[in-house]
């Protein structure tokens, strides 16, 4: 091997790309000012070839994976991550950050999941991940519809992207896996459901609030079936407000597109409260598991409250598969509403009406006069009206 010094090495060895400097192997290379001739040419029997050779080859297949991955036809979602303005971090979610940004001067969320790529996961465990992801992200970017989080663009790499750093004089990027994927959907600055639930859990929801999230719920719902896409994990901390109190369905993380053989779609996914009791005990499962997830949703929308407040995990996963458990319907509750949280929670999946049908129960719900949100008899008691409902 010709070694010779910097900007000549470098060309020699990596091609016109490449940083690769000898200069760049530091210590690799033994004290180059004193090793080198006038000619500028260094003395083999001072170089620890191995090594270079080690570090050459680490760094050719660097270059080389980064060109792959450069020359891959870009996908339509895909987005120029020079462009994108992250700012500070909303929150930690199980897989990665959120952080708040601007892309194309639209206020953005970006998600990076880092799926622990640097250690943790096997190799083929982030191949799957990421083949997932790629799915996922190619679904999401055909949806448009008003209560569906709208998807803006998504990465396979954070190469090109700055995240501020917290301690601004490290290099911000050192803390981001240059695989990691990047989701970046608008912002919606209302915070989840589930947040303005717990925020109004004493007053609770005028009645034409309760039907008006209902309906935008159920709406966004309807949709994606009509794509033929099972959210799976259908919770009110999975739905987020905009700043007009408009709902709109966010997290995809495990949505998928439905299977043609619904004995293809088994397995615990979801959060335990919501989950359909054909989810809980493992046998294979269609939308209709939203369905049943959504009458959970609809009503903690009404009683502004927990459904099992005083049951653990396993208690609850037992009692609705076995025991046909369901959250206690209060007394006040309109009977047209009720009806429609029971049929959505029937334990028998072919019973629960599809998630368009739900949405024209809601649209017949008279809002104008309160929709006999005075239960009939006060003086018994109903625990959701323990004051005077409404803000
Ligand atoms: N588009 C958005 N606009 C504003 N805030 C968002 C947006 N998306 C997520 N967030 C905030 O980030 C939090 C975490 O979101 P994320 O989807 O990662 O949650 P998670 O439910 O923990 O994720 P996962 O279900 O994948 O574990 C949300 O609870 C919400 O507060």
């Amino acid at each position: 091997m010709d070694l010779k010094t910097g900007e000549e090495a470098g060309s020699v060895v990596t091609g016109e790309k490449s940083d690769f400097r000898v200069g760049g192997l530091g210590s690799k290379v033994k004290d180059v000012g004193s090793i080198s001739n006038k000619d500028g040419f260094f003395r083999a029997d001072m170089i620890d070839i191995k090594n270079i050779d080690i570090q050459l080859e680490k760094h050719l297949s660097r270059v080389w994976s980064r060109d792959r991955e450069a020359q891959r036809a870009k996908e339509e979602w895909e987005i120029d991550l020079s462009k994108l303005d992250t700012r500070n971090v909303i929150a930690h979610g199980t897989y990665g950050t959120v952080y708040r940004g601007v892309y194309d001067e639209q206020d953005v969320a970006v998600k990076i999941l880092d799926w622990g790529e640097d250690g943790m996961a096997t190799a083929a465990e982030t191949a799957a991940l990421r083949a997932s992801f790629r799915q996922e992200v190619a679904v999401w970017h055909k949806l448009d519809h008003p209560n569906v989080t709208k998807f803006v663009g998504a990465s396979m790499g954070t190469s090109n992207l700055n995240i501020p750093s917290r301690n601004p004089s490290s290099d911000s990027q050192n803390s981001l896996p240059s695989r990691a994927c990047c989701v970046v959907v608008e912002y919606l600055p209302g915070g989840t459901l589930k947040q303005f639930l717990i925020r109004n859990r004493r007053k609770k929801l005028v009645f034409k609030i309760v039907i008006q999230l209902a309906l935008d719920l159920s709406r966004g719902l309807s949709y994606l079936h009509s794509k033929k896409i099972v959210h799976r994990d259908v919770k009110t901390e999975n739905m987020l407000l905009d700043a007009h109190r408009n709902l709109k369905i966010a997290d995809f993380g495990v949505a998928r597109v439905e299977a043609q053989n619904p004995r293809d779609m088994t397995g615990e996914t979801g959060t335990l409260g919501y989950m359909a009791p054909e989810v809980l005990d493992g046998k294979p499962y269609n939308r209709r598991c939203d369905v049943y997830s959504f009458g959970i949703c609809l009503w903690e929308i009404y009683c502004c409250d927990m459904p099992y407040p005083d049951l653990s995990f396993a208690e609850v996963s037992s009692a609705v598969v076995r025991q046909n458990l369901r959250p206690e319907m209060p007394r006040c509750c309109p009977s047209s509403l009720a009806s429609i949280m029971r049929k959505c929670w029937d334990a028998n999946a072919e019973k629960r009406p599809d998630m368009d049908e739900v949405v024209r129960l809601l649209e017949a719900i008279d809002t104008s006069k309160g929709g006999g949100m005075i239960p009939e008899d006060q003086a018994n008691g109903c625990f959701c009206f323990s004051t005077a409902r409404g803000p």
